[in-house]
């Protein structure tokens, strides 16, 4: 069944404009997935304590039939195969990072993969570009929409729309 999934991007190595529209690009042609939304772009501070430089941020609607790992497998491959990511420490710097943030109303907690996204609701980096495209969403743990958790939310963490 055809499910809506939010992807969360992230980039603050290189052309980080370039990066995030070449991934959107890569998004649209996994298989049985159509991308149905894209967020603006935002320039955001780095978050984590690491010192490193500003990121752009946004996130983007997949109409997909891929199951859920399926799914994380994909970006996985996008991250290292595209954007030849490397490991790298757990806040660093990086040249793509493609998260799940909402699988539909999927509320799962596995080795692998947690959804809805652990830290989505401390981050105003995720929030902001998803409440652009999906204001009225309800986040299936906190039953509260994301306009409401952008409302809510006490960090500061700067993000300014490109
Ligand atoms: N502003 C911002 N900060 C971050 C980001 C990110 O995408 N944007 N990703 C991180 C690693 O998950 C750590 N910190």
């Amino acid at each position: 069944m055809e499910q809506c999934a939010y992807i969360g991007l992230g980039s603050n190595i290189g052309d980080r404009e370039l990066k995030l529209l070449m991934a959107i690009a890569e998004l649209g042609k996994l298989p049985q997935t159509r991308v149905t939304a894209v967020s603006p772009f935002y320039e955001t501070e780095p978050v984590g304590g690491v010192p490193q430089d500003n990121f752009y941020n946004a996130v983007v609607r997949l109409n997909t039939e891929m199951a859920p790992l399926e799914l994380l497998d994909r970006l996985k491959r996008l991250e290292t195969e595209v954007f030849r990511r490397v490991p790298s420490e757990r806040w660093g710097a990086r040249s793509m990072d493609l998260d799940i943030l909402l699988y539909g109303e999927l509320v799962s907690d596995s080795e692998e993969l947690t959804i809805p996204h652990p830290r989505l609701a401390e981050r105003r980096f995720a929030l902001q570009p998803l409440s652009d495209i999906a204001p009225d969403l309800v986040h299936p743990i906190l039953g509260k929409r994301i306009i409401e958790l952008l409302t809510e939310l006490t960090s500061p963490g700067k993000v300014v729309r490109i």
